[in-house]
Parts: structure tokens; sequence; C-alpha cells
């Protein structure tokens, strides 16, 4: 059996196995150690404690002293796109000549150039760059991630992208979780005939997917001009058959009732959640659905950040995650995601870090292999340079303040810093 010790630990922050999301008071709440040490035992957490209380022992494995550095869980990302054949900077660039939105649409780009350029790319292909993908996350301090189809909008390239995705989770020592968007946009083939294309994913994609077991989550982008709340529900619901939870793209760019749909079909989350009024925040509040955010599709954007003050005060429980898409958050750094969501949307450090990992690890689901320090749960975990605080994490924004990562027992990354 393998034991690796980390010891003289500064702090380590993110103990505990909460039951339940963290919401309100509870989510400004770290618990934490000082001084402390961590003992793994073949990829899992064996105990933790205070450096005076660690047992002497004839040995261990290997033995990694911490002085000076924060040790905190992996970050839990759970809303990606990070399955995708291109990048789409030249959009990018004529949006910042001043070409709106419905005209870079009407040259072909969004969703569907994506989707024209991942139907034409091989399984392997979309397997090798997604990888890379993956990895840098790791690197990043990422240890678990959920990932969804929808830039193939046919049978064919939606189960392409979901094989590549259950290839992912069968060689990555990261926790993936896979959702199926076959209702990104409609393709052009069915631009007027949307009960077409509700049908080929109801009778066409879900029967294969429900088969070959494909998928965790079913996604659908409520919005205006997208799908309603009514194909959202039916969508859903047929999913629902196959065992997949709900997971919705909701009120990104309108009140698009993605909010209240989630809610009625007790969605998993509801994520995105730039436009939202009193009412759907109440609402949310008073659901065991997670709604959560992703500032950086919003400063991409441009648009308004969510309104994260409002929804912790209401007391509804929230997630943070990157939204990695070619199209509006090409990054999937975590770290950017919650020194963003602190100077820009007024969240506390330790909200944020906690949005950021354990109720991330609720949104898809595997709170209890990882998310938080626990006995028992996955060794996944950041240890940071030297640094004084929690709080300096968020504050210096876009420094790398990571010094080792370690994903279900593995080191993925390691500075001399
Ligand atoms: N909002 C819908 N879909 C994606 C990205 C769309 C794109 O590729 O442009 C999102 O979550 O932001
Ligand atoms: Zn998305």
């Amino acid at each position: 059996m393998a034991t690796i010790l980390v010891k003289n630990i500064k702090k380590m922050v993110g103990l505990g196995a909460p039951a339940a999301p963290l919401r309100g008071n509870d989510l400004s709440r770290v618990d934490s150690i000082e001084n402390a040490y961590l003992l793994l035992e073949d990829k899992v957490i064996a105990a933790y404690g205070a450096m005076e209380e660690l047992k002497q022992s004839p040995g261990f494995d290997e033995v990694i002293d911490a002085s000076g550095r924060f040790l905190m869980p992996a970050w839990c990302d759970s809303h990606t796109h990070l399955v995708f054949a291109a990048s789409r900077e030249e959009e990018f660039v004529d949006k910042l000549k001043g070409l709106t939105y419905a005209e870079i649409a009407a040259r072909g780009g969004g969703i569907l150039n994506s989707a024209r350029k991942l139907q034409a790319a091989s399984e392997d292909e979309l397997f090798v760059s997604a990888w890379k993908r993956l990895e840098e996350l790791a690197k990043w301090g990422t240890g678990a991630v959920e990932i969804k189809s929808g830039y193939g909008l046919s049978p064919e390239a939606e189960l392409k992208m979901l094989r590549v995705i259950k290839r992912l989770k069968e060689k990555s020592p990261l926790s993936i979780k896979a959702t199926f968007l076959g209702a990104h946009t409609y393709p052009p083939g069915y631009k007027d005939d949307h009960a077409g294309y509700i049908h080929s994913i109801i009778h066409e994609m879900l029967p294969v997917i429900g088969a070959e077991k494909l998928a965790d989550y079913i996604d659908v982008f409520c919005e205006h001009g997208f799908f309603s709340p009514e194909e959202t529900e039916m969508i859903c619901r047929a999913g629902m058959q196959y065992g997949l939870k709900a997971k919705i793209h909701a009120n990104q760019l309108n009140l698009s009732g993605g909010v209240e749909v989630g809610v009625k079909l007790g969605a998993v989350s509801v994520d995105h959640l730039e436009t939202m009024d009193q009412q759907t925040i109440e609402l949310l509040a008073s659901s065991d659905t997670i709604g959560t955010m992703l500032p950086t599709a919003a400063f991409f954007l441009r648009m308004p950040f969510q309104p994260a003050r409002q929804l912790i005060d209401a007391n509804c429980a929230v997630a943070l995650a990157t939204d990695f898409n070619p199209g509006s958050s090409p990054s999937g750094n975590m770290n950017l995601v919650v020194a963003m969501s602190c100077i820009q949307m007024k969240m506390l450090p330790e909200e944020a870090i906690n949005a950021a990992t354990i109720n991330g690890a609720f949104a898809m689901e595997v709170h209890h292999e990882t998310g938080s320090i626990a006995v028992g749960k996955k060794a996944n975990f950041i240890l940071t340079k030297e640094i004084n605080s929690l709080a300096f994490i968020p504050y210096a924004f876009g420094n790398n303040l990571i010094h080792r990562v370690m994903i279900n027992g593995q080191w993925v990354s390691c500075t001399n810093q």
C-alpha cells in the first residue's frame, strides 16, 4: 500500500463532508487547520489533523514538506464544453471590429461554426485535443469536470462527441461527468423544422445514448431563439426516461423560463443566470437545484455578471464553473473564475472557494468522492506557493499560485516555487 505524507502544511482548508450544497452563511465558512498534516493511502485521504497529533510511523513512501503553503481541495468545474474541433478567434476579432452576434452568425459563425468543424473531425482527433485541454486544466488545479456534447447537432456527431467523453472518463485521473446537449441549437437542415430536430433528439439520439450509457445528464439551451421552456421540458423529460437528470442552460441572455423549468424538473443545476429577477431568484432559493454561475462567459461576452450577492443572500445554493468553450469562454482556468467572482461579483474569497469546490462537486454529484478534504475521499488537492492567506488567491488574480496538484493520488504538476 503506497502512503504519502504531506506535513507542516501552513493551513489546510476545505475540510469535512457536508451532506448538502452550502448556502447562505454556511457558504462563507471554510473549515481549516493550521500547521497540519495529510496522510494518503492508495490514492485516498486516510487521515488528517494538526501536526502534533501525527502518529509516528516506521516510514512513508513519500514525504512532502509543505511549510509556508496552503492545501485546499482541487477545483470542481461543473460546466464545460471542452470537446471541440477548433478555436474561434477569427470571430473574436470580427467582434472587436464591431460585427454583431447576428452578423457573425449570418457569416456561418457561432455554435454552427463549431458544429461544422466538429462534424469533419475524427473521434481520435477530438480525443487528442480534448485530452490536452484536460491535462492543462489539471495543472491549474481542476480535479473534477463536467463535459457536454452539443457541437455535433446530428446523431452521428453527437454520439461521436459523447464517445470521446467516455474515453476521457476511462483514461483520465479526473472525475468526469458527461452531459448530452443535442439541444444546443438547431442545425441548418432543421432551421424551419424545430419539431423535426427535437424528434431526432428524442427518437434517434437518446435511445443510443441510453443503450450505450454515454451520458449522465441532459442539457438544453433554454433561450429566446433557441429552445422554449416547453421544448426544454419535453427534451429533458425524454432524457429522464433514460436516467439522465437535467442540467439546463438557463437565463443567459433573457428571462428565458429556464430556471422555472429546471426547478419544476428537479434539475441538478441551472447554469449561466446572467439575467435574473427577484421572483426567479426566490424560486431557485426555494429549491434543491444549484445555480451555477459562469462569470468568464459574462466577461468574454461583455454581459452583466451574474447577481451572486442576491443569489447568496436569498439562500440559493450556488456553484462556479468555467463554461470552457470556443465561443463564449475560451478559458478553463478555475483560478480566474474564482478571482473574477470576488472582484466583479463581490463574493467573499471563502464563498467563491466553496462554490468552486464542494458546491461544484454537488453540481455533478461527485461530492462523495471529491470537493473537500475528508477521510475516504480521493486524493485531489492543490498545494499553493508560499502565501499568507486564502484571500490572497483571488486578490492576486492572474498570478499562478499553484505549487503542486495531486489528482486521484497522482502528481500532475509541480513547480520549484
Ligand atoms: N450558451 C450556450 N452555449 C455555450 C457556448 C456557445 C458557443 O459555442 O458560442 C455557452 O454556454 O456559453
Ligand atoms: Zn455552456
